[in-house]
C-alpha cells in the first residue's frame, strides 16, 4: 500500500444511521398488436422460447470481440463454492464482464425483467440472468400465488447454484377499476360496432357471450350514457349506450384485443372521470395478502401500484418494519396516476425508489405529456437520491418481432441519457416471443449511450442539492460528491465504497461518475437491493473499521479472482471512517 495517498481524513467515526436511500401498452396499430397477441397465445404454450445462447453471444459482440463463448463459459463456471472460500461475493455475470472487458465497459444502467409464462422456466430465468437481468419482477395482477412462489424459488436457486445476484420485486395489483379474468380465456377480440356488456354481477365462468365483469361495484352507478370507456388506456374503446341495473351496455368504437384484468378508465367530455375511483384504497385487501406473501418470501422490493399520496408508503413501510426481520424490503412507489403527479415530491421522499409506470400513466394524462412527466420524475429522484425505474413499452414491438423499431431504440436511449437508474421490460419478457433479445437490446443500448456520454464528456452541470438531514450525513454527502468529482478529473478506474447500509453507495451513484462503483457491503439483502442503483457493482464482503486492512484484503481478493489489475487507480470511501483515499492497486 506504498502508493496510498490519504487526501483527507475526518476522524470522527460518524456512523451513518439512516437506511440506504434508496401498462399499459399504447396501442400498436391495432392489427399489428393483435397479431402479436395472437402469436403469443401460441408461444406461451410452447414452452421453450428463444435459445439462451444468444444472450451471451450478444454480450460478447457488444465489445467487438469475436469469441462469444468465453464469457458464457466464465459465467457458467458456477461460482458459489468459490465464493465461500474466497470471502467475497459478486455476481457471476459482472465478474465475467469485468474480467473480459475491464472496468470501463461495465453497464451502469440496471435492468428489470417482468417474469411471465415466456420466462418462468429455470433455463429461461437463467438465460435472463446471464443476459444481465438485475431484478426479476412478478406482477400480482397475473398468475396464482403458487406460480409466484415457484418463480421466487427458482430465482433464489439460480442465485445460490450459479452465483447470480438477481433481486426480486413484487408488484401489487392495486385497486383501480379493471376487468375480470375473461372466464379463463387468454384474450377476447372486440370488433367495431359490437355491443358488449360490462357488468358488476359476480358471474361464474363460462361468461355469457360478449360479457365482461368489472371489479368495482360502483361502476354501473358511476358511468353515464355517452361516456367513453377505455380499455388499457385506449387499446380498445367503447361508448356507453345503455345502463340496465348492474349491466352497462357498450358499443365498441375502436376494436382490439381484450386481455384478462385489463385496466378500465372512463372519460366524459374529454376528461378522465376519477372522483369515485379516487376513493378506492391504494392497497386493497388482496394486496395486503400479497404483501404478507412477499414478506414471508423475503422479496427485495415491493412496488405499490397507483400510489396517490405519501401516507400509504409510510403505512406500508411501518407494516413491513413490524413484520419482516430487520425491515429490509424496499418500497417502490409507482407513479401512474394524476394524484401521484400532484404529490410527487412527498411520495418520492417517503419511498425507497420510484417507478415511472408509463402504461397506466399514459391512460390518465394525455400521451404527449408523458415524456415531460418522465423527465421531471427522473430528475427529482436524482435530486432526492432515490433510484428511479423507467417502465412500459420500451420495446413493445419486440413482443412480436426480433428487432426493435428505431423509435423504441430512441426511447430507450433517452431514458439512459436521462441517467435513470433502471429500465424495465414488461410484456416483452413476460409473454413476448423474444425475451432474451429484448434484454440484449436494453443492454447494448445502455452500454452504447453510456459510453457516448463519457466520450463526449457530457458531464452534466447539474448541481445536486444537499439532502442530508444531519451534520454527519452532510459529511458523507460532501465526501461522495468530492470523490466522484476526483474520480472524473483523475480518470480513476473505479470508486470503492465500504458501506453497511448502502447509503454511501447511493450517494456516489447519485453523482453518476464516469467510472464504475464497487460497493462492498456486509449483508446479502443490502447487496441485492443495491442492484437497482445506477453504476453500482455490489459485492458482499465482511469488513471491519480498519480501512487499511479492508483495502488490502479487498485488493488481494479481487486480484486473486482476476477482477482488478496492479496499477489501476482507485478512489475509496467508507461510511465507517469518513475518508477519501486515492491509491494505485498494489
Ligand atoms: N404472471 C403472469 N402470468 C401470465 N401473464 C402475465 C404474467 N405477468 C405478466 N403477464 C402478461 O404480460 C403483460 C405485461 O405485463 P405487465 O406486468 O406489464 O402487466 P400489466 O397487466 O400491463 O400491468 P401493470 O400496470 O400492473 O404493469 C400482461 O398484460 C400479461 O398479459
Ligand atoms: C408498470 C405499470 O404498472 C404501468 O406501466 O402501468
Ligand atoms: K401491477
Ligand atoms: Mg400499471
Amino acid at each position: 500500500m506504498a502508493q496510498s495517498l490519504h487526501l483527507f481524513f475526518i476522524s470522527s467515526p460518524n456512523l451513518i444511521s439512516h437506511k440506504s436511500a434508496y401498462s399499459r401498452p399504447l396501442p400498436l396499430p391495432s392489427n399489428r398488436r393483435s397479431t402479436a397477441l395472437r402469436k403469443l397465445v401460441t408461444a406461451a404454450s410452447s414452452s421453450d422460447l428463444d435459445a439462451p445462447a444468444s444472450a451471451s453471444q450478444v454480450l460478447a459482440s457488444e465489445n467487438g470481440k469475436g469469441g462469444g463463448h468465453s464469457l458464457a463459459a466464465a459465467v457458467s463456471a458456477s461460482a458459489s463454492v468459490e465464493y465461500a472460500s474466497s470471502g467475497i461475493e459478486v455476481d457471476a455475470v459482472t465478474e465475467a464482464e469485468l474480467k473480459e472487458n475491464g472496468f470501463r465497459s461495465t453497464r451502469r444502467t440496471k435492468l428489470i425483467c417482468t417474469i411471465g409464462p415466456a420466462t418462468c422456466g429455470f433455463e429461461q430465468l437463467e438465460a435472463l440472468a446471464v443476459g444481465g437481468m438485475n431484478v426479476a419482477r412478478i406482477n400480482m395482477c397475473h398468475g396464482t400465488r403458487e406460480w409466484h412462489k415457484m418463480v421466487i424459488e427458482r430465482v433464489r436457486r439460480l442465485n445460490e447454484e450459479k452465483g447470480f445476484a438477481v433481486a426480486i420485486m413484487m408488484d401489487t395489483e392495486g385497486s383501480e377499476i379493471h376487468m375480470g379474468d375473461l372466464g379463463g380465456a387468454q384474450s377476447a377480440k372486440a370488433e367495431d360496432g359490437e355491443i358488449w356488456t360490462f357488468t358488476v354481477r359476480a358471474l361464474e365462468a363460462p361468461l355469457p357471450k360478449r360479457t365482461i365483469t368489472v371489479n368495482y361495484d360502483g361502476f354501473a352507478e358511476d358511468v353515464k350514457v355517452g361516456d367513453e370507456l377505455l380499455v388499457d388506456g385506449g387499446m380498445v374503446r367503447f361508448e356507453v349506450i345503455e345502463k340496465l341495473g348492474p349491466d352497462v351496455r357498450c358499443l365498441c368504437t375502436d376494436p382490439g384485443l381484450l386481455l384478462p384484468r385489463a385496466n378500465l378508465t372512463f372519460w366524459r367530455n374529454g376528461s378522465l372521470v376519477r372522483e369515485r375511483n379516487a376513493m378506492l384504497p391504494t392497497i386493497s385487501s388482496k394486496d395486503w395478502l400479497d404483501i404478507d406473501f412477499g414478506i414471508a418470501e423475503g422479496v427485495d422490493f415491493i412496488a405499490v401500484s397507483f400510489v396517490k399520496s405519501a401516507e400509504v408508503i409510510y403505512h406500508l413501510k411501518s407494516y413491513i418494519a413490524a413484520r419482516s426481520r430487520g425491515g429490509d424490503i424496499s418500497v417502490v412507489a409507482k407513479i401512474e396516476s394524476i394524484d401521484s403527479l400532484k404529490n410527487l415530491e412527498e411520495i418520492i421522499k417517503a419511498s425507497d425508489g420510484i417507478m415511472v409506470a408509463r402504461g397506466d400513466l399514459g391512460a390518465q394524462i394525455p400521451l404527449e405529456q408523458v415524456p415531460a412527466a418522465q423527465q421531471r420524475i427522473v430528475k427529482l429522484c436524482r435530486n432526492l437520491n432515490k433510484p428511479v425505474i423507467v417502465a412500459s413499452q420500451l420495446l413493445e414491438s419486440m413482443i412480436e418481432y426480433p428487432t426493435p423499431t428505431r423509435a423504441e431504440v430512441a426511447d430507450v436511449s433517452e431514458a439512459v441519457r436521462q441517467r435513470s437508474d433502471a429500465l424495465m421490460l414488461s410484456g416483452e419478457s413476460a409473454m413476448g416471443q423474444y425475451p432474451d433479445k429484448a434484454l440484449a437490446v436494453l443492454r447494448s443500448v445502455s452500454v452504447r449511450i453510456e459510453r457516448w456520454w463519457r466520450e463526449e464528456k457530457q458531464h452534466e452541470d447539474m448541481v445536486l442539492p444537499g439532502i442530508a438531514s444531519s451534520f454527519s450525513d452532510s459529511i458523507s454527502e460532501e465526501i461522495c460528491n468530492s470523490a466522484a468529482k476526483m474520480a472524473n478529473n483523475l480518470e480513476a478506474d473505479a470508486l470503492f465504497v465500504f458501506t453497511k447500509t448502502g447509503h454511501m453507495a447511493s450517494l456516489l451513484s447519485r453523482c453518476r461518475p464516469d467510472c464504475p462503483i464497487f460497493a462492498f457491503t456486509t449483508t446479502t439483502s443490502v447487496r441485492r437491493r443495491l442492484n437497482l442503483q445506477w453504476g453500482l457493482i455490489p459485492f458482499r464482503l465482511s469488513f471491519n473499521d480498519d480501512m487499511e486492512s479492508n483495502l488490502n484484503k479487498t485488493f488481494s481478493l479481487l486480484k486473486a479472482r482476476g477482477m482488478i489489475k496492479s496499477g489501476g487507480l482507485i478512489i475509496a470511501v467508507s461510511d465507517m471512517l469518513q475518508s477519501i483515499q486515492v491509491m494505485n492497486v498494489p
